[in-house]
């Protein structure tokens, strides 16, 4: 089989991976563009997902399996892999440690207010009386209990926080208090000191964060998107923290990425900006080739079960 990487691959994971298949034939490219020659061959593609286009599934007639090396898979052309019989997978799974300790740190920052410390320090003000808060004993929901919510409750229970998940059927995976469903964050909102975005992009999840949740927070929460940009309405957003509906936003992933260097988003003191780094982590490849391992073995002697399928028709 041929196996075309469009991933810039670290030398030691090439070498992993030519050495466990000997008999299959790998190309390694460092993106989908240099890759087009390879694709009318390809009988499984290894992507980040992001480059994929109709045309380039459309060439590559012999093409079986899809393996997305990341979580998202919403900028894949689902409208013509549909109408074919591939294979997806993503990586689900391979991110949620070095989001868990993201969303840690990043509670922390906002809650020891490392920011204004920083500054102080810069200018070499001796000053204490900063509003600082304890993580212990405070509330958190979750939107998103799959991989990275999960991972993120088992860290805020061990911190004594009362986790609080929310996803579409209401069922509690470990390591949270409660769970709800996604309809029912209205009337929990304000019940909330931090809240972690952790969505995948999808029809249901576009704005979902908007003014009437906004204006229902607490004057002191912290809100934090490590999801996807769509779930948050950027001006209800700015408007909300301009007239103080809620404390601080946290944000590692934009409808716009790179975020423009004119957004408002950079300017507002109250908005910390990442830029889409909270899933990075020297594990990422090793991770995201022991699950191509697990699924290549299953691939090769024609079984189904396989780690990470992706429904097409839900899109996640
Ligand atoms: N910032 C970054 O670097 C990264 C961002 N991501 C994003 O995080 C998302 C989640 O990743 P995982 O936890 O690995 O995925 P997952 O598939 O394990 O979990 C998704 C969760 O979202 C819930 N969900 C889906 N639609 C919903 C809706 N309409 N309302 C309420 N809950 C809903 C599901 O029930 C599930 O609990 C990915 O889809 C990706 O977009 C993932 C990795 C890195
Ligand atoms: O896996 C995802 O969905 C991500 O957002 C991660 O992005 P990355 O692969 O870290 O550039």
């Amino acid at each position: 089989m041929m196996i075309v990487s469009t991933i810039h691959m670290r030398k030691d994971i090439r070498e992993r991976l030519t050495e466990t298949y000997p008999d299959h034939e790998f190309r390694f490219h460092k993106q989908i563009e240099s890759a087009e020659e390879d694709l009318p061959k390809a009988d499984i593609i290894l992507t980040y997902g992001m480059d994929l286009e109709a045309r380039h599934i459309e060439s590559a007639k012999r093409l079986k399996w899809i393996n997305v090396m990341s979580s998202g898979v919403d900028k894949l052309p689902m409208d013509v892999i549909k109408n074919r019989d591939i294979l997806i997978t993503n990586a689900r799974g391979i991110h949620a440690i070095q989001m868990a300790e993201y969303t840690i740190a990043m509670m922390l920052q906002a809650a020891r207010q490392t920011k204004t410390l920083i500054h102080q320090e810069r200018e070499r003000e001796w000053f204490r009386k900063l509003p600082i808060r304890e993580l212990y004993g405070h509330q958190v929901g979750i939107l998103g209990t799959g991989a990275i919510g999960s991972e993120i409750a088992k860290r805020t229970d061990a911190f004594g926080m009362t986790t609080t998940g929310f996803n579409r059927s209401g069922k509690k995976p470990d390591h949270f208090d409660a769970v709800h469903t996604i309809d029912q964050l209205p009337e929990r909102i304000s019940e909330l000191d931090y809240l972690v975005a952790v969505l995948p992009r999808t029809e249901e999840t576009d704005q979902l964060l908007n003014e009437a949740l906004f204006s229902k927070m607490k004057a002191s929460a912290v809100l934090i998107n490590i999801g996807r940009g769509n779930v948050i309405h950027e001006e209800d957003l700015l408007k909300a923290l301009q007239s103080n509906a809620l404390d601080h936003a946290i944000l590692d992933v934009f409808n716009e990425e790179p975020l423009p260097k004119d957004h408002p988003f950079w300017f507002d003191k109250n908005i910390t900006v990442t830029p889409h780094m909270a899933g990075l982590s020297p594990e990422y490849q090793p991770r995201a080739v022991d699950q191509f391992d697990y699924n290549m073995k299953k691939f090769v002697h024609g079984d189904t079960d396989f780690l990470n399928q992706i429904d097409t028709e839900r899109g996640y």
